[in-house]
């Protein structure tokens, strides 16, 4: 169900959940089913939820696969292609009866049986997904059509992870989801902020037009362990200079601010509105707010109060501002974040001196 509100914003409420039962049929088999007489006793399926997750070999991805494990009435697939993403985030998973990993690319058609699809996959910070813009449009369009064609066939629900990015260069502030953002078309970054609008469109677009169930998060800056430590993104890059004795590397102004998620925050968050009654789209993120200057302050206060802040060139279009309105996301999924930067800088920063070797001073 669809309508339009006054101010143009899509209010969508979607049908309920699929009921977990053990007789209930994916559209695949019903349709298989259909011509078959009605007398035939049919075994049931499983009553297991059965969740695909693309890119779940990310940071984000690998971590949301291990909220997902911890229900066993869930088996979990993961699809990835390890441009970004590392079996290594999986590892303690391999070889458990449910799960399973499989190499692959979501630009190409995938054919499973489940009933919930988390689609993440794609590069997310910045440097990756300028690196190979072609391939980052299509792994947003053609990877989003692969994955809405997948739950139409077999009647899962799906939830994109879009991105704060869809807001481009904000001009307001903080940012609702009923703000229809200010995004150069043509710009570096717009193989990714314009590569998710339109994979918001495709989603929207199925769900008018094919009645599938969707999500759509608009993820804004998360942080935690498994980030890649040469990942590019400001918080593992402050960490690893701090770590590493090097300057930590503002770039100008250093007055642009962002506002930062604890990555276990940001799974609860989505495994919420996958859970909810509402498509979405619903700003997931932390509202604390803090300029690059502010965090490079409090990483070197944190970490290694030796270390000097040097200010280096920016890259185009970098947003001047952000920070979610999260007043949907409280109201509709009873959702906040709990983990504030200064406690989560040291728990990343943990991960970062174990995998970098280096010791803790004392
Ligand atoms: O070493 C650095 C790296 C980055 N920065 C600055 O830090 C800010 C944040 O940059 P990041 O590269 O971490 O991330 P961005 O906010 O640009 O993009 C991110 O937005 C939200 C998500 O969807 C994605 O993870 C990513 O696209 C920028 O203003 C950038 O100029 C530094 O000051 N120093």
């Amino acid at each position: 169900m669809a309508a339009n509100s006054s101010n143009g914003e899509q209010q969508t409420t979607s049908k309920p959940p699929p009921l977990p039962s053990p007789l209930r049929f994916s559209k695949f088999f019903q349709d298989i089913f259909a011509d078959m007489n009605p007398n035939t006793l049919v075994l049931p399926v499983q009553s297991n939820m059965r969740i695909l997750v693309t890119g779940g070999a990310g940071f984000i991805g690998s971590h949301l696969v291990d909220k997902l494990m911890e229900n066993e009435k869930n088996e979990v697939t993961v699809v990835d292609n390890y441009f970004t993403g590392s079996k290594d985030n999986l590892r303690k998973w391999i070889g458990h009866p449910r799960f399973e990993l499989i190499r692959h690319d979501v630009t190409e058609p995938l054919l499973i049986e489940v009933d919930q699809i988390y689609h993440l996959a794609c590069p997310a910070s910045p440097i990756f997904y300028k690196y190979n813009p072609v391939k980052t449009i299509k792994t947003n369009v053609i990877g989003t059509l692969n994955m809405l064609g997948l739950a139409k066939r077999v009647g899962a629900r799906i939830l994109l992870t879009s991105t704060s990015e869809v807001y481009g260069d904000p001009l307001i502030h903080p940012q609702p989801e009923t703000y229809w953002g200010n995004v150069n078309p043509i710009g570096v970054r717009s193989c990714y902020d314009e590569g998710k609008r339109v994979a918001e469109t495709l989603m929207f677009d199925y769900h008018r037009q094919h009645g599938i169930e969707i999500r759509i998060a608009r993820i804004f800056n998360t942080y935690g362990p498994r980030m890649n430590i040469d990942d590019g993104r400001v918080v593992s890059n402050f960490i690893a200079q701090a770590l590493r004795g090097e300057s930590l590397t503002v770039q100008k102004p250093g007055t642009q601010t962002r506002s930062f998620c604890y990555v276990s925050d940001m799974v609860d968050g989505l495994i919420r509105l996958m859970e909810g009654e509402n498509t979405g789209p619903i700003n997931i993120g932390n509202p604390g707010e803090f300029t690059m200057l502010e965090l490079a302050e409090t990483v070197k206060e944190l970490i290694n109060p030796e270390v000097e802040i040097k200010m280096v060139e920016n890259t185009p279009d970098d947003p001047r501002q952000r920070k979610p309105d999260i007043a949907k996301a409280k109201e509709l999924l009873g959702w906040e974040p709990k983990v504030k930067l200064r406690e989560g800088l040291p728990l990343m920063e943990e991960d970062f001196r174990l995998r970098l070797g280096v010791t803790k001073k004392i």
